[in-house]
């Protein structure tokens, strides 16, 4: 059995590292920019109006007769006129400023008569309530740099300059595969000795957290020549993800079956509980994880292990510990690192009270990992440990 630390040593050694690619704008939600951007154009694109009202030109305005409103301008059309002295043009926001004009009043600060207009606020400034062309991004500027995440405003940005593709470090492709001739799917009766299977679901929805589709789920029964057949359709995944059938009995056929692909075995246990008989091996195009199959196992392992190696295909750190103190003490047992579900509090962290592996009632409203030492025995109220908190 290895440590905690080895462990992710082993797996940071191994994991394939980020491929880029381009992919569609959408695509990219919770990647990180393989290229820096350069502005195609300048944006806004023309001088528009930041309200609906009246446009003119401030500096041949003369502040003791009306304007004459010559014209209208709609977001999306264009004027063909150039405004005169004292005229000004109904206006509405977005719409391109016409030519004469350099300020844009608002129209609940005007008086309008038929064509005849009023500026009722004496303070209205020169050059109000325009949006300049490229004073967001002139063409040519450095619009976004290479290695940024790309969150949803990122994406509404890139379309608002006209993009509709980036290079990004690509999302690993994933596979499952649940073992146990006990599982039946939710929604079906139970029959005795059977339980309904969630570990597939649980895992897709960890990884839609981060934005990917799992593109393959098979139920095997533990019967090695199933599994075998199981493991060479999946081969072809960055990361295979097996739930099941790790441990030390008959039907635990898992490790044995890897093996008989071409996995090659990095490390089978680590001292940790939850999720201790971990199997991780590697074969020529990607990686396989090995899970336990009780449901708290594999939640903290895809936390703490797979998001590791998820992070190294798309350069991003996504198990990120922070250090709170304990809001009551504990105590466990030395030799093994333990990942225990828990609460953020206002003054620290809260360890949930039920733990067991087989459980997921705690787990089911924790926000974090707490990570407790391999060797220690006791935590006192107030020690500083690891959280991972949920993304
Ligand atoms: N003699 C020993 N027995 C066990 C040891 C050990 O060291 N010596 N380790 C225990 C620990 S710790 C764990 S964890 C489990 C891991 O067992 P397996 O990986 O072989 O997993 P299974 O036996 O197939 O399943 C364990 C548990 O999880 C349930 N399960 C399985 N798949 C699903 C699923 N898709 N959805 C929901 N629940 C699932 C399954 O019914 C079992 O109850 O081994 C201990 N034994
Ligand atoms: O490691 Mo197991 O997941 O404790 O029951």
């Amino acid at each position: 059995m290895i440590s905690v630390s080895e462990a992710i040593r082993l797996i940071k050694k191994h994991a394939i590292h980020s491929n880029s690619g381009e992919v569609p704008l959408l695509d990219a939600l919770g990647c990180v920019a393989a290229e820096s951007i350069l502005a195609l154009t300048d944006t806004p694109p023309f001088d528009n109006s930041a309200m609906d009202g009246y446009a003119f030109s401030y500096e041949h305005w003369d502040k003791t007769s009306p304007l004459k409103i010559v014209g209208e301008i709609q977001a999306g059309t264009k004027s063909d006129y150039t405004l005169k002295t004292q005229e000004a043009s109904r206006i509405f926001t977005g719409a391109p400023v016409p030519e004469g004009a350099d300020t844009v009043v608002m129209q609940e600060k005007t008086d309008r008569k038929e064509n005849l207009l009023i500026i009722t606020d004496p303070n209205i400034q020169a050059n109000l309530n325009i949006r300049p062309q490229g004073s967001q991004t002139k063409q040519g500027d450095l619009a976004l740099s290479k290695d940024q995440l790309i969150t949803p405003a990122t994406i509404s940005y890139l379309a608002g300059m006209g993009l509709d593709k980036i290079k990004v470090y690509k999302k690993p492709t994933v596979g499952i595969i649940l073992t146990g001739k006990e599982l039946i799917k939710p929604g079906q009766t139970l029959e005795k000795g059977k339980i309904y299977e969630s570990n597939g679901i649980g895992l897709q929805a960890a990884l839609r957290n981060l934005h990917i589709e799992t593109a393959s789920i098979l139920t095997v029964d533990d019967k090695e020549e199933e599994l075998v057949n199981a493991i060479k359709k999946m081969m072809y995944f960055d990361i295979l993800i097996l739930t099941g059938g790790v441990s030390v009995g008959e039907y635990d056929l898992v490790p044995a079956a890897l093996e008989q692909c071409g996995v090659k075995k990095v490390f089978h246990k680590i001292k940790q509980k939850p999720g201790k008989p971990i199997y991780f091996g590697v074969h020529s195009k990607g990686i396989v994880f090995g899970l336990p199959g009780n449901p708290a196992a594999v939640m903290s392992s895809f936390y703490y292990y797979i998001q590791t190696a998820i992070g190294l295909f798309m350069k991003r750190d996504l198990v990120k510990k922070i250090e709170l103190p304990l809001d009551k003490e504990y105590t466990k047992r030395p030799g093994l690192t333990y990942f225990l579900n828990g609460k953020t509090t206002q003054t620290g962290v809260e360890i949930l009270s039920s733990q067991l592996s087989y459980m997921l009632n705690s787990f089911a409203v924790a926000d974090c990992l707490v990570e407790l030492e391999e060797d220690k025995e006791f935590f006192e109220k107030g020690t500083l440990v690891d959280v991972l908190k949920f993304i």
